[in-house]
Formats: C-alpha cells, sequence, structure tokens
C-alpha cells in the first residue's frame, strides 16, 4: 500500500473508496453484533428472573462448559480462531451472571427486577 499513498497526506481515491466500502460493511456488521446481543440480554434477563423467583443459582457451569465446546467447534468451521471465540463468549456470560446475582439479590429484598443489559 505504500504506493498508493503519497506520503503527503492525500489517498489514492480509489483506495479511498474501497477503504470505505469495506467501512460501510463493519458498520453493518456492527449493528447486527449489537441488536443480537441486545436480544440475547433480553432472553437471559429473563432466565434471571426465572433462577430469581425459583432459588435456582445465577450461574450454571455445567452449561456453559457445554456452550463454549459448541462455540469452539462453530469458530473452527468458520475459521475463526476459537480461543478468541471462548473468551468472547466467557466476557459476555460474566456479565450475565453479574446481572443475574443482582436480579437475586433485588428479588430477595422485595425489589422489582432491573431491565435487560442496561447495566443498572
Ligand atoms: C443464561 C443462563 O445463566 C448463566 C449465563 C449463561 C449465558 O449467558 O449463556 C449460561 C449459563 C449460566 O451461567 C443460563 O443458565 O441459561
Amino acid at each position: 500500500m505504500t504506493t498508493s499513498n503519497t506520503g503527503t497526506g492525500a489517498v489514492d481515491p480509489e483506495v479511498r473508496a474501497e477503504l470505505e466500502r469495506l467501512r460501510d460493511s463493519i458498520d453493518n456488521i456492527d449493528a447486527a453484533v449489537v441488536h443480537m446481543l441486545a436480544e440475547r440480554f433480553k432472553a437471559t434477563q429473563q432466565v434471571g428472573r426465572l433462577k430469581a423467583l425459583h432459588q435456582l443459582p445465577p450461574a450454571d457451569p455445567a452449561r456453559e462448559a457445554r456452550q463454549i465446546e459448541r462455540l469452539r467447534s462453530l469458530a473452527e468451521n468458520a475459521k475463526l480462531d476459537p480461543a478468541f471465540a471462548e473468551k468472547f463468549l466467557n466476557f459476555i456470560i460474566a456479565e450475565v451472571i453479574r446481572h443475574h446475582e443482582r436480579i437475586a439479590e433485588d428479588t430477595h429484598n422485595g425489589h422489582p427486577a432491573h431491565d435487560a443489559g442496561t447495566g443498572d
């Protein structure tokens, strides 16, 4: 790419156009990820309420182990680094468990449950 950049801050218009096309695609993917995560948190929030109502523990390590195995295999097939997929899922699950602990606490104290994914 060194030949396409004059070094004066000007970028070849064709390179600029390609960069914009790729970034448009990235923006669409990021929007889809946000929407999918929002839907996931709506579902996990309902799981959290159900668990709190029935005195079930916030975390389920056996279920998590199955999900990680499944996601690692999906990642491998999709040519995505399975270690990254695992880290990403663990990051999300940790947040979900935090929500579930909060819901259990609030339910126990007679407070209504919080909304999904708002962090409050
Ligand atoms: C959502 C649940 O609660 C926790 C969060 C999980 C998740 O985010 O996928 C999985 C297992 C649990 O540790 C569940 O038990 O299904």
